[in-house]
């Protein structure tokens, strides 16, 4: 990705745990050094706590298989989902992520906006209310896994679907930013 206007260009820096926590989490973090009640390891397998996921509700908990098309290094939308937390794991290539955090008045915060890029082995989940857009890196498309909360789903389907008001995210225009590619 190059930036091609003049519009405000945002580095894709690579994933890191520290560089993400404003935002939410990484996903992919290494086999813990210290003991941890969470964590297994043996010669045909490990396995590790990642994260535990809050949909902000008592249940609801949705696996999304999610395809991303659009790789154009131009962003002029953000979204952001009120109640849940939401992971994306890239599966078949990587995305870009543009995050946000949020002014007092909840639209986004321009100023602390950062890029991620996500290959597959890694991950993400945003706190509830963190602003983003998702691009491919390449062509034609690049399918995630996601986590979320099953009535966010359905609500923003509504909205986009049927134009009915959305109750569970928000979606407000920026001005154009471009992500740009740093290495
Ligand atoms: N399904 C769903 O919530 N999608 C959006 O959040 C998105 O960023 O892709």
């Amino acid at each position: 990705m190059t930036g091609t206007s003049a519009a405000r260009t945002i580095p894709v820096q690579p994933l890191t745990e520290d560089a993400f926590a404003p935002f939410g989490w990484m996903l992919g973090r290494p086999f813990p050094k210290d003991p941890d009640p969470s964590a297994y390891t043996h010669p045909a397998t490990d396995f590790w706590s990642q994260h535990l996921f809050r949909t902000g509700a008592q249940d609801g908990t949705e696996i999304l298989w999610v395809n991303y098309r659009n790789s154009e290094p131009g962003v002029t939308h953000l979204e952001k989902h009120l109640f849940t937390e939401q992971a994306i794991v890239p599966l078949t290539g990587s995305v870009i992520q543009l995050m946000a955090t949020s002014h007092a008045d909840g639209s986004p915060d321009m100023a602390g906006a950062a890029a991620f890029l996500i290959a597959p082995g890694q991950g993400i989940c945003m706190r509830p209310g963190a602003w983003h857009a998702t691009r491919a890196l390449r062509s034609p498309e690049v399918r995630c896994l996601m986590l979320t909360r099953a009535s966010t789903t359905r609500d923003l389907v509504a909205h986009l679907a049927a134009g009915q008001p959305a109750r569970e995210s928000a979606i407000v225009e920026i001005p154009r930013c471009e992500l740009v590619a740093t290495s």
